[in-house]
């Protein structure tokens, strides 16, 4: 059910920041097949085509694979836990620390590798279920090259250079629509450090799904966000 108090957030118009894996899509069981939940794609059209709240996509996925399975014309998506920015100088690859950390990676079973360039995701969702903990443990412990972090998230362990993540991208967004309500709706611990940054910009922050977090609000599924952003898109906000 839809908290009430999302759908009266005050007379400042919205910035929308939303994840995409588990928010706008349920999870799957490979991140091929991680297809948007039904009417996400039109929910997100309506809400760009409200004049006054604004929309960003904020992804741990490279942009143009959330633009493939969305296909909103004029969406802004933000990719690589905010490394990828539109508009804005392609960041520099660091190929040599990526492969260091591939080399000290444990072997575990069913475990594979998606390397996305500038970031690393290892998944472990294929991992016989009884071994998953230790797969967890195994790689949040891989000593990593210096400027670099381990952040876990749901059957995946994702390395990426330090200075971005979802917090630092949703201070940049708030700086450049300071006379917006900042909002952001996500579903996985990579997502906390997003809401820890909007509730300190005396935002709104959003969890999707079950498990402790740091926000507020709870929405149950990606269907209930459909729901919300049609609402918004409709006025109530
Ligand atoms: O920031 P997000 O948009 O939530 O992306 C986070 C990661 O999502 C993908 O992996 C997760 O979703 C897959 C599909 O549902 C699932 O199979 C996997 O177990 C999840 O970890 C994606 O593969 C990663 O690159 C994203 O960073």
């Amino acid at each position: 059910m839809i908290p009430e108090e999302l759908l009266c957030l005050g007379e400042r118009p919205l910035l929308v920041i939303c994840d995409y894996d588990g928010t706008l899509a349920p999870i799957a069981v490979h991140p091929s097949r991680a297809f948007p939940q039904r009417g996400a794609a039109q929910a997100l059209e309506a809400l760009q085509r409200h004049g006054k709240h604004r929309l960003v996509v904020l992804t741990g996925r490279r942009a143009q694979e959330v633009h493939g399975f969305l296909g909103v014309a004029g969406l802004r998506v933000i990719g690589l836990h905010g490394l990828e920015w539109p508009g804005r100088p392609e960041q520099p690859r660091d190929r040599a620390a990526i492969q260091q950390i591939v080399s000290r990676l444990p072997q575990v079973e069913g475990m594979w590798l998606e390397d996305k360039g500038w970031t690393l995701a290892v998944h472990y969702r294929d991992t016989p279920e009884p071994l998953q903990p230790k797969a967890a443990a195994l790689l949040a412990a891989v000593p990593l090259p210096e400027g670099w972090e381990a952040m876990p998230g749901k059957k995946v362990c994702e390395y990426r250079p330090v200075g971005y993540g979802k917090g630092w991208a949703i201070g940049q967004l708030a700086l450049e629509h300071p006379q917006h309500h900042p909002v952001f709706v996500g579903d996985d611990r990579t997502d906390e450090e997003g809401f820890a940054a909007v509730l300190g910009l005396g935002g709104t922050a959003v969890k999707v799904g079950g498990g402790e977090s740091l926000a507020p609000y709870r929405l149950g599924n990606s269907l209930e966000v459909v729901e919300l952003l049609t609402l918004w898109a409709r006025g109530c906000g």
